[in-house]
């Protein structure tokens, strides 16, 4: 069974009635986001919140109720997920452009559910670029502040564009050879004027779920 939809489905039945539900982004969430449709169909009432444009299709779609950011005031659960998790449960998240939004509703959340395969797991965080957000006008002086804190920076491209974020912004992937302290990372990323953020979530994860390829699903509660 895919890994990704194991995980997903583990986490949906954390969900109870009533809840305020966060929606993550990308192939691993779509899976948890189809579930939760299907609990819906079954007679749960949650309300919605999506990480996406596109995850808001789609919730749509399978008729899961979504408010807007402005309309919530606290988040129950946010099931998302990941693009590395390091031992310490910190995570690269933006992947799919939408690090933003999702780290609004991961930091707002009384519970962050994070769902990955199993080779999502790392060591250090790095192999995966780093995802940063930021503004357009200022790109070329943006990228030289990223670059003094040691990367390489692409930015990020779609069908042979520069590729715009849902909040119009776009995104500048970093390679650092090793993250060994992302809480740092974090800070100074995000003192750069003209970044938005960066897909460093650090301290944020209440539960790591775990698809195993072998059929297996396994939670990690933060250490
Ligand atoms: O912006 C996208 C998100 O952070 C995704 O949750 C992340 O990229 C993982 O995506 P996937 O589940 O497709 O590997």
């Amino acid at each position: 069974m895919n890994p990704k939809k194991l995980a997903a489905e583990k986490a949906v039945e954390f969900i109870e009635d009533g809840m305020v539900v966060g929606l993550g982004t990308g192939s691993t969430a779509y899976w948890a986001i189809q579930k939760i449709a299907q609990r819906i169909n079954e007679g749960l009432r949650i309300r919605a919140v999506a990480s996406s444009r596109d995850s808001e299709e789609l919730a749509n779609k399978l008729g899961i109720p979504i408010v807007p950011f402005s309309e919530i005031e606290f988040i129950d659960i946010t099931i998302d997920g990941a693009d590395e998790v390091d031992t310490h449960f910190n995570l690269i998240k933006g992947g799919g452009g939408a690090l933003v939004r999702e780290k609004i509703l991961a930091i707002n959340s009384k519970r962050f559910f994070v769902i990955v395969d199993e080779s999502k797991r790392v060591e250090h965080l790095g192999q995966f670029p780093l995802p940063v957000e930021i503004v357009h006008f200022a790109v070329n002086l943006t990228i030289n502040k990223l670059k003094e804190l040691g990367c390489n920076t692409r930015i990020r491209m779609r069908n042979d564009k520069e590729y715009i974020t849902d909040n119009g912004n776009i995104i500048v992937d970093c390679t650092f050879e090793k993250i060994v302290e992302p809480i740092e990372l974090n800070k100074q990323i995000n003192l750069i004027p003209g970044v938005v953020d960066n897909g460093l979530f650090t301290r944020m994860v209440s539960s790591l779920i775990v698809g195993y390829n072998d059929g297996n699903v396994m939670i990690f509660d933060q250490p």
